[in-house]
This record gives structure tokens, sequence and C-alpha cells, in this order.
């Protein structure tokens, strides 16, 4: 073991050195650095996180002090552990889970995460004496964000009103089938400057726990109850969905009025699990073949293979409209999705918008990233519980690839958002 404090008994003790102090926004980077180490010293450093229903997260990863015994994680390349390289958020984004198939979600989003960074002696993950520790809270509602929960009729929902008196662009946020009402993302997003509404529409309170028929008449009163409040302004909103919200999203922006963008991440054009019902129009859900799931060497499940070609025979049915929306769409899409395949369904969609006219929509395709592209630096999902299927699937992704786009999707959708929705008083017409 490296006997650092004998080599120098005048040396500071080593501190862990955090920028911002304390804690910033969960989609912020920190700054981490130590000092106070002896010249060149070995050491491993440690993140930690306790999830709401108690699982572990963590990462290490092996540095090297410099000459002045100090490690800056914005210069120094790790040389090893849960990721190497120049990886300056490496120690959040490549925390894994102590559970098997179990996925960082923050439920309440008025706390904040917090990491345990600790600096141990050497480059023993488990073994080297601890050197130094440090606190570090990862936040949900920037400073003065509101939250406000939404029973307005049937629609349950969270609104999150950014600080000042408004009013904002309002944005409706969709997560996949099974999530309730996850709000991580709104509440952060609401720090930006929209009003955004994260919108429950099963496994939640009174709303249906199946998902037989989709009713678009809720989302519509949604879309109304976010228009008419009076901290939202213009004549459309704007949708944010993943997954099957990403889906949602497309059916939103295909049936209803005022939809004035749509982020549509991992999306897919046909519907799937239910009847989708709109008025007296109903889309059937997309066909299947249990045949066609896969299992990974380590024996989980890969549906990716698993619904049918939804431009091939009867399954053409299970399409949504798109080519009747006048919505501007950005598709963020990761080429390793493992839950279905939403390059295609983001390239399709983009043709048909065009051969009627419609504007080119935005697509981004990120490679190595796989379904759940969440906000920045949470770690990667391997696999986990698709309430769909029953059981854990894999989503697709690497790590570090995934990271990154995950940086970058948070980035290019704001940026979307503000361009189409910030002072605009378009008006989309109803298309039926
Ligand atoms: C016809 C077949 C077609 C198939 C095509 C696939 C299309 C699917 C399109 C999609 O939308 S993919 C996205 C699917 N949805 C999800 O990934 C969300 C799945 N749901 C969950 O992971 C949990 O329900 C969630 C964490 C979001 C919320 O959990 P709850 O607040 O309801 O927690 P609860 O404590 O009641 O636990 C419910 C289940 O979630 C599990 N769970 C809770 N927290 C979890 C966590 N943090 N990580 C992983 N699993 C979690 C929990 O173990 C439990 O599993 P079991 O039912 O098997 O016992």
């Amino acid at each position: 073991m490296h006997a650092f404090t004998t080599q120098n008994p005048n040396r500071m003790a080593p501190t862990v050195i955090l920028e911002p102090a304390g804690g910033c926004l969960c989609d912020q980077p920190v700054h981490i650095a130590v000092r106070g180490l002896a010249p060149e010293q070995p050491v491993t450093l440690r993140s930690v996180l306790r999830d709401e229903k108690g699982a572990l997260f963590r990462a290490h990863a092996r540095y090297r002090a410099d000459s002045h015994g100090e490690l800056d994680l914005a210069r120094t390349p790790a040389l090893g552990g849960s990721f190497s390289g120049l990886e300056p958020m490496g120690l959040l984004w490549a925390m894994e889970p102590d559970r098997p198939f179990w996925r960082l979600i923050k439920r309440d989003v008025q706390t904040p995460f917090v990491v345990e960074l600790e600096v141990l002696d050497g480059h023993e993950p488990d073994g080297g004496q601890r050197l130094a520790r440090a606190v570090h809270e990862r936040h949900f509602m920037a400073p003065g964000v509101r939250r406000v929960p939404v029973r307005e009729g049937r629609v349950r929902a969270t609104l999150f009103l950014p600080p000042g008196t408004g009013p904002f662009p309002g944005i409706i946020d969709l997560f996949g089938i099974g999530s309730g009402l996850l709000e991580y993302r709104a509440s952060l997003l609401a720090g930006k400057g929209f009003a955004v509404m994260a919108l429950a529409y099963n496994n939640y309170e009174d709303l249906p726990k199946d998902m037989d028929i989709i009713h678009l008449e809720y989302f519509e009163e949604a879309v109304t109850y976010l228009l008419s409040h009076p901290q939202v302004t213009g004549s459309g909103v704007g949708v944010l969905g993943i997954s099957k919200g990403g889906e949602l999203g497309f059916a939103m922006a295909s049936f209803l009025k005022n939809i004035t963008a749509a982020v549509i991440i991992n999306g897919s054009i046909s519907n799937i699990g239910g009847n989708l019902q709109y008025k007296d129009e109903t889309v059937p859900s997309v066909g299947i073949n249990t045949k066609r799931v896969k299992r990974t060497k380590d024996g989980l499940k890969d549906i990716v293979d698993l619904l049918n070609n939804p431009l091939e025979g009867p399954d053409q049915k299970s399409l949504i409209p798109v080519e009747r929306s006048d919505t501007a769409f950005l598709f963020l899409v990761g080429q390793d999705d493992h839950n279905w395949k939403s390059e295609f369904y983001a390239r399709e969609a983009s043709k048909r918008l065009q051969a009627h006219g419609k504007e080119k929509p935005q697509i981004i395709c990120y490679p190595e990233t796989g379904h759940h592209i969440e906000p920045p630096y949470f770690p990667l999902c391997k696999a986990s519980l698709n309430s769909l299927v029953g059981g854990p699937v894999i989503w697709g992704g690497e790590p570090r690839a995934h990271a990154m786009a995950q940086v970058d999707a948070w980035q290019q959708l704001q940026t979307f958002f503000h361009n189409h929705l910030d002072g605009k008083k378009k008006t989309i017409p109803a298309k039926l």
C-alpha cells in the first residue's frame, strides 16, 4: 500500500474539489479534481449513488496524480476501471446497478440524487485506504422551477413552470408503456424556459393498467389544458416522447390539432400494443411473432425482430397516418436500439412526410446508442423490465457512446423546441 502520509508529513491532506461545490443540476457536468496527493500517486476514484428503492449504482476508475500531486479529471485520462481515457463525467455515466435489470429512475424530483465520491490509495478498487471523500448532489429542479400536480378532468399529470412570470412555450412529455408518471425529464426541461407537463397515460392512479385501447381524446384534453393555462404561450404545444411515448407523440401530431413541434426519441410509426382510437377512427396494433424473439448469450430476450413490418400486408393498417401532420419533427435515433427498429421508422416517416409535401423532418442518428436515451449522465441501462413483454429485455447501446448521445440529444431537443415554439403564433389546422 502507498505510505503516503509518512512520505511527506507536511503535505496537506488529500481533498476532493468539486465545481460547482456541493451540487448542480442533473444535466450539468461537475468538475472533479483531487489535491494534496503525492507526486505520481496511483489512486482509485469511486462513485456510489443509492436510488429511492435502495439499489446502489457504482463506478470506479484508476488514475495517477501529476508531478504536483494533483489530479484533474478534465485533463487526466483514466487508466482503467469502469471506463478508461479522458472522461470527466465517467464516474456518473459509467455507473452500474448492484441489482440485475435495474434502471436509474428518479421518482421524487424535489430531492436530489446524492453521489458519494471517494479517493482510495492505489489501484485496488476495493482494497486501498480511503484518502478523501466528497458528496455531490444532482438536482432535478432549477431554482425557481415550480411543480404543479394536475388532476383536471381525466388528465393525470405534473406541470413544471420555469422561474419568472412567463408565459412560456408548452411541452407535453411522455415516457414508455408502464412508466406511470415520470417527472425527471420534464422538471429538468422546465429549467430551460419551457412549461413542461409530464403526462401519465397508463399504470398511474385511476388510469388504465392495460393498453387494450388508447383514446387520443385523453391526449387532446391534455393539450387543451396546457394551451389554456395562463402561463403557457402560443396556440400550439410541443410534444416530447420516448418509446411508446414517442409513438404517441407521433399519433398526436397526426390526429390532433395544435401540435407545433414533436421530438420523437426512438418512437415507432406503427401502433403497438393495443388499438389506437380517435373519434371514429381506429388504428389496430401491428402484429408480432414471438418466434422471432432471440436470446443473447446471457439468456436475455432480444425483441428487436418481434414486431411485423408495418409496410407489408395487413400490418399496413397499423401505420399512424403521419402524412396528415403539419408538425415540425425531430427524430432522435439510437442506432443500436434493440427494442424496435427506430432508425427504419424515422426514415420511413421522413419519406412519407416528404411524399405528401410536408416539411422534411430532422433525423439525428446516434451510433452504438440504445433505446432509453435519457437526459445527460444517466447511466446506460443494458436490460430491464419491458411491461409489454412482461420481463427483462435488452435495450442496446454501448455505455460511452450512449452517454455522448444523451448529452448531444438533450441539447438538440432544446434547440429544436426553442426554434419552433418560442414566440410563434402559428395555428395548426385540424387533420380531420
Ligand atoms: C405485444 C408485445 C409488443 C412488445 C413491443 C415492445 C413495445 C414497448 C414500447 C415501450 O414503451 S418500451 C418501454 C417499456 N416500458 C418501460 O421500460 C418501463 C417499464 N416499467 C418500469 O421499469 C417500471 O414500471 C418503472 C420503474 C418505470 C416504474 O415502476 P413503478 O413505480 O410502477 O414501480 P413498482 O415498484 O410498482 O414496480 C413495478 C415493476 O417495475 C420494476 N421496477 C421498479 N423500479 C425499477 C427500476 N428502477 N428499474 C427496473 N425495474 C424497476 C419492479 O421490479 C416491478 O417489476 P415486476 O412487476 O416484475 O415485479
